[in-house]
């Protein structure tokens, strides 16, 4: 703030004191010439020096030397003309000490009025001075001024971007506050699911109620503090005013002194152009008096540009003010927003609020059931260890159990190694065996004697011999009471059962299984027990034939090898062989026997053997079987058709080959093995009563075509045990279809039967000597002691 003592105007300049010794001579001499202002202020105190100066009595007393430390006498204008023109009186112009005093007094007087020029010219340069300083004051005052009013503009400046950003940040907080409310709400709907979420959305919910709260108490000490500032700003303003009202004054001051400056200016303007026409030199003061005057005036000009400014910046504040009291307003404005924003959020709080204390008795409960579950989780965990330690223990348990599954895995595939090699051997060592009983047999069977014989014991044909050489292998047929005695692999007396018999020929049917080719073939006369051996008494379990059992046998066989990765697949064809012509007995709607169909059923039947050793009769019905009821049903079905036959042509039957084959084709895929195996039942043409009854053509013929097909049979076998490289088949069919079961690694088995009837003795004897035939034939030469000779012999039957 601006004193109010440096506004007050400059002292009078009439004490102001000049040098004398600035002026010099000749500025003296030209005084005289410049007319003197009139002075009315100071004429009386000028006339009465003067008259002291120029020897005159005194108006009112001694010149005054009032003003003047140094009793400097006053002149005035008069006073310094007269002075100038002022001439010597001298009588006696040679009186030079007259005119040397004359002179000195008026020297003196000059030497007065110059003294008294000087001091009032040292006056003027002291005022002079005196107004610079006030100028200069003044100039710094309002320096001072601008700068304060800069610094204030400044402050206000700084005030109104403080409450800008406040107004910001308020706005700011307030649109973040409406958001965290809206996200409040949102996630109070979505908490509802979630007892964490809702102690999170609560605890969001308390600190924005917290927040809230501080943003609304911050809002009202904003608000307060607009209010103080506001306050604040109508004090500063009143002060502003009063201090405007101040400049006012100070400048109304100002002004006052200016114009005494001025109208001193103007006096001593007029005592300047008074001394002027008296003082050249003083001429030139006058003139930097003026230059100073100029300057000054410059200086009030600009003194009064300032105040201008002053006043515009006045202006300025004022507009400050008024803005910031708008500005006040509209802050007053928004706080009053702010206070409904507030008892908005104040009322959306209460709605929070009871809000949150639902959440809160929601959260209670769920904490309850959270305590409830963390028991429930913490026993489920206890479970789970008592679970995980079971776990251990059985994945322990069960890694030993795997490491004895290895150990007996690697002991099984052991055992199946041992296994295969001891199948391989098994079936190697019962081939062998076989081929050591040999591969063509003969098994000679007596069947007893029947009540249709009509003969008593005491004419007994038959006998067995019992020494220990033939013992079950040796048969002796009495004749006329010639004996003949044969010997065969094996008798069976009239006593062995069907079990007896198959338990012969039960590996035969183990090496069909085994991949080899079986033929058992039942020969003899008619009513010998062929169809007996073979197929047995039907319904009767114990006098089930070697057929069936054999099936049996093979399907038991198949389901034990089957534990041993054996696959087995099953084949069953049947057929007659009449009068060398094939008939199908599985052929579909074959009900009866019909000898018309037999030569027009218009199937060839043809015989085909492939490479693999395989016969294939054409259009022959093969049936897949897969136990053996499957294959009695069907045997059923083929002995039913041949008894239909025998009721219905009597002994038509009894003159066909019956051909039962299985074809056994088994694969292990684990020892990658496959056989294919055959066996062949059949059950051969009966022959020898043919020749008692044999009397019209047709029996002749059908006699002819049986000892062609056996006579056949009889040389084939021969030739292949004989291993003959020519084999003659006498174009028969039977033989031509048993050709690849025959010979080689084939196993067969010709059973012999004979009737003890001793009506029949003849044939029975011509059958025995056919079965000798062949048996004494397996190995080439008489293996066994035998009572025909067989190299050259050639049996002709019937
Ligand atoms: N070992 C035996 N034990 C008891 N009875 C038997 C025996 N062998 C055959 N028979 C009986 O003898 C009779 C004739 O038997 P079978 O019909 O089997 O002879 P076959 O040789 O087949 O005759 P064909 O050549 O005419 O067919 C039947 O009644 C049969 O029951």
């Amino acid at each position: 703030m601006a004193s109010k003592n440096q506004n007050k105007a400059p002292s009078s300049p009439s004490n102001s004191k000049y040098s004398v010794d600035e002026v010099s001579l000749d500025k003296k001499r030209r005084i005289g010439n410049t007319k003197m202002p009139p002075n009315t202020g100071t004429r009386t105190q000028t006339r009465q020096a003067f008259s002291v100066v120029n020897g005159g009595p005194p108006t009112s007393g001694p010149p005054s030397n009032s003003g003047s430390d140094c009793g400097v006498i006053e002149f005035t204008k008069e006073d310094v003309e007269a002075l100038l023109c002022e001439r010597l009186k001298i009588k006696n112009k040679y009186n030079y000490k007259e005119k040397s005093e004359q002179m000195t007094d008026c020297i003196k007087r000059l030497k007065q009025c110059i003294k008294w020029f000087q001091q009032l010219e040292g006056n003027y340069a002291t005022e002079q001075e005196k107004l610079k300083n006030l100028l200069e004051l003044a100039e710094k005052k309002c320096n001072d001024m601008e700068s304060l009013m800069r610094a204030k503009e400044d402050e206000l400046n700084s005030i109104i971007m403080e409450l800008r950003k406040n107004l910001e940040a308020l706005q700011e907080k307030f649109s973040r506050v409406e958001l965290e409310k809206l996200e409040a709400l949102d996630s109070l709907s979505r908490e509802r699911d979630s007892r964490l979420a809702a102690e999170r959305l609560q605890a969001s919910l308390s600190e924005d109620l917290k927040r809230t709260q501080q943003d609304n108490a911050s809002a009202n000490q904003k608000i307060q503090s607009l209010n103080d500032m506001y306050k604040r700003l109508q004090e500063y303003n009143t002060s502003l005013q009063q201090y405007n009202s101040r400049l006012q004054s100070e400048l109304h001051a100002t002004n006052e002194t200016l114009k005494r400056v001025e109208k001193e200016k103007a006096a001593v303007v007029e005592n300047l152009s008074t001394l002027r026409g008296h003082y050249n030199s003083m001429q030139e003061q006058l003139t930097l008096s003026r230059a100073s005057q100029d300057e000054a005036i410059k200086q009030k000009e600009t003194l009064a540009g300032e105040v201008a400014c002053l006043r515009g910046d006045l202006q300025q504040v004022r507009d400050d003010r008024d803005r910031q009291l708008s500005q006040v307003q509209s802050l007053s404005a928004e706080a009053e927003k702010y206070k409904d924003c507030a008892g908005k959020s104040i009322a959306q709080l209460d709605i929070l609020t009871t809000k949150t204390n639902e959440m809160e008795s929601t959260c209670l409960s769920q904490s309850e059931q959270i305590r409830k579950l963390q028991e429930q989780l913490a026993f489920a965990e206890k479970k789970l260890q008592l679970s995980d330690m079971s776990v251990m223990a059985t994945r322990s348990e069960f890694e030993e159990q795997t490491a004895l599954i290895l150990e007996l895995k690697n002991r099984l595939a052991d055992a199946d190694i041992k296994i295969v090699e001891g199948e391989k051997l098994r079936k190697k060592l019962h081939n062998t065996i076989l081929e050591l009983k040999g591969n063509i047999r003969v098994f000679c069977r007596v069947r007893p004697l029947l009540s249709d014989d009509g003969v008593g014991n005491d004419t007994r044909v038959v006998s067995f011999p019992t020494s220990m050489e033939v013992l079950g292998r040796g048969i002796d047929f009495t004749q006329n009471g010639q004996k003949h005695s044969f010997t065969f692999d094996k008798v069976f007396m009239p006593d062995a059962s069907q079990e007896d018999v198959f338990v012969e020929i039960s590996q035969l049917v183990q090496s069909a299984l085994d991949g080899y080719k079986v033929c058992i073939f039942a020969y003899g006369q008619t009513g010998s027990g062929k169809t007996y051996t073979m197929m047995g008494k039907p319904g009767i379990p114990d006098l089930k034939g070697m057929i069936p059992r054999s099936l049996e046998q093979v399907f038991e066989t198949r389901q034990l090898l089957e534990a041993q990765g054996w696959k087995y697949e099953m084949q069953v064809s049947m057929l007659e062989i009449y009068n060398e012509t094939i008939r199908d007995l599985l052929a579909p709607n074959r009900s009866s026997f019909d000898a018309s169909r037999i030569e027009n059923s218009g199937k060839q039947y043809a015989i085909k053997h492939d490479a693999n050793g395989n016969t294939h009769v054409s259009d022959l019905t093969i049936v897949d079987v897969r136990s053996s009821k499957e294959v009695s049903y069907l045997l059923e079905r083929a002995a039913q058709s041949r008894s239909v036959g025998k009721t219905q042509m009597n002994e038509q039957s009894s003159r066909s080959h019956f051909v039962f084959t299985l074809r056994i084709m088994g694969v292990n895929e684990s020892m990658d093995q496959q056989v294919q195996g055959v066996l062949n039942l059949i059950d051969l043409a009966g022959s020898e009563r043919l020749s008692k009854s044999g009397s019209t053509g047709d029996r002749l013929k059908e006699t002819q075509a049986i000892n062609k097909s056996l006579s056949s049979l009889s040389d084939v076998i021969f030739a292949l045990a004989k291993k003959e490289e020519h084999v003659p088949f006498r174009n028969s069919k039977l033989t031509y279809l048993l050709q690849p079961c025959l010979g080689g690694d084939s196993k067969t088995l010709m059973f012999v039967n004979v009737s003890p009837d001793p009506s029949s003795v003849g044939e029975s004897l011509c059958s025995l000597r056919f079965a000798a035939r062949v048996n004494a034939c397996e190995i080439g030469i008489p293996r066994r002691q035998t009572n025909i000779r067989c190299s050259d012999s050639r049996l002709s039957i019937g």
